[in-house]
């Protein structure tokens, strides 16, 4: 493949590759490796400590690696160009001085990166705050924190984004605003990588998601694959009789409980169908879906993944400042 036969591309590939980071003796992130591509969100999903801000962190250039790569097209965030506008981030709602205004904050990071004031409002609205741009940031609640946030990570016009728990603090309308908005981005062609330690919080927002547990990946995927195959559930008088008439019709069933089955495939017609080719009465019919955060919870808490400071010697120190 010609690199002039490919249309151009919005986004850039982040790739992380046997990524470590140890503080002492405890390994925060442990030989992770990944990728996140343009036009989709990706969800970065852990349990508390499970080190997704280390890496998010390593990603950005703010602490160094002990082992591995972590790169944003290619190049360490060290070496981009232009970072300010290749990459935004938002790693804390509360970083920023709480006695300036929303606007000014976004001032100043708007010098700071070469981007013309008028973005600064532009911004404001298209996060829905342009009413308390006057008001001191420090004012705010966690919702408009999150939505300043946003809003500073995307003076630029970057072609990555990275947002580490950016539904925190959020009510429902605002994470639903934040769902679209996000969505609206990724369709635009930008790579969006949003961390959560909550796989129902984000679940309507990523199209696929990296879990990790204890420093290390447990699970990468789509979410329509974390979901598996299609199954519907089926209620009826005669469970037992509707799996044997089903069987014969070629359909895989088992009985999920006295009136209930589970159907595998997609086809819930066939099913109502054959139910009534059998003289039995369907009470309910419906999508069986797995409970995404039942199963992000059973593959964090195997023994291997289990976090080591819920309750481990194996203690890290104290955080520090700067670059670690
Ligand atoms: N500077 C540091 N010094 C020592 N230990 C650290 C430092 N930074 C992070 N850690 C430890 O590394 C582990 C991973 O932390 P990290 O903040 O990356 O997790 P996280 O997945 O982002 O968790 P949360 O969802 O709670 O933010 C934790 O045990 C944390 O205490």
């Amino acid at each position: 493949m010609t690199s002039t036969a490919s249309p151009p591309r919005q986004g850039a590939r982040i790739e992380i590759d046997s990524l470590s980071k140890s503080f002492g003796s405890f390994r925060a992130v442990d030989n992770l490796s990944f990728t996140v591509e343009p036009g989709v969100v990706t969800g970065f999903l852990g349990p508390n400590g499970a080190g997704k801000t280390t890496t998010l962190r390593m990603l950005l250039g703010l602490v160094r690696p002990t082992g591995g790569t972590a790169t944003i097209d290619g190049q360490t965030y060290q070496h981009l160009d232009n970072p300010g506008q290749v990459v935004g981030s938002a790693l804390e709602a509360t970083n920023f001085h709480p006695g300036r205004s929303g606007r000014d904050h976004l001032r100043v990071i708007a010098a700071a990166i070469k981007v013309p004031d008028s973005r600064v409002d532009e911004l404001l609205d298209l996060v829905g705050i342009s009413a308390a741009a006057k008001k001191r940031a420090g004012a705010y609640s966690m919702g408009m924190r999150q939505r300043l946030g946003l809003a500073a990570a995307l003076l630029g016009d970057p072609r990555v984004l990275i947002l580490d728990e950016p539904a925190n603090g959020l009510d429902p309308e605002g994470i639903r605003w934040l769902r679209g908005f996000l969505r609206h981005l990724a369709s635009e062609g930008k790579t969006i990588l949003v961390s959560s330690h909550m796989l129902s919080e984000v679940e309507q927002t990523v199209d696929d998601v990296v879990i990790i547990a204890n420093g290390r990946m447990v699970k990468q995927g789509s979410i329509a694959e974390l979901h598996g195959p299609r199954r519907s559930l089926v209620r009826t008088s005669d469970a037992e009789q509707l799996v044997r008439q089903l069987a014969q019709a070629g359909l895989h069933a088992q009985r999920t409980g006295d009136d209930t089955l589970e159907v595998s495939g997609d086809d819930p017609r066939k099913i109502g169908d054959l139910a009534l080719a059998a003289r039995l009465p369907i009470y309910e019919l419906r999508d069986s879906k797995s409970d995404l955060e039942d199963l992000f919870f059973q593959l964090t808490s195997q023994p291997e993944n289990r976090n080591r400071n819920l309750g481990d010697d194996d203690q890290p120190g104290q955080h520090e400042g700067g670059m670690q």
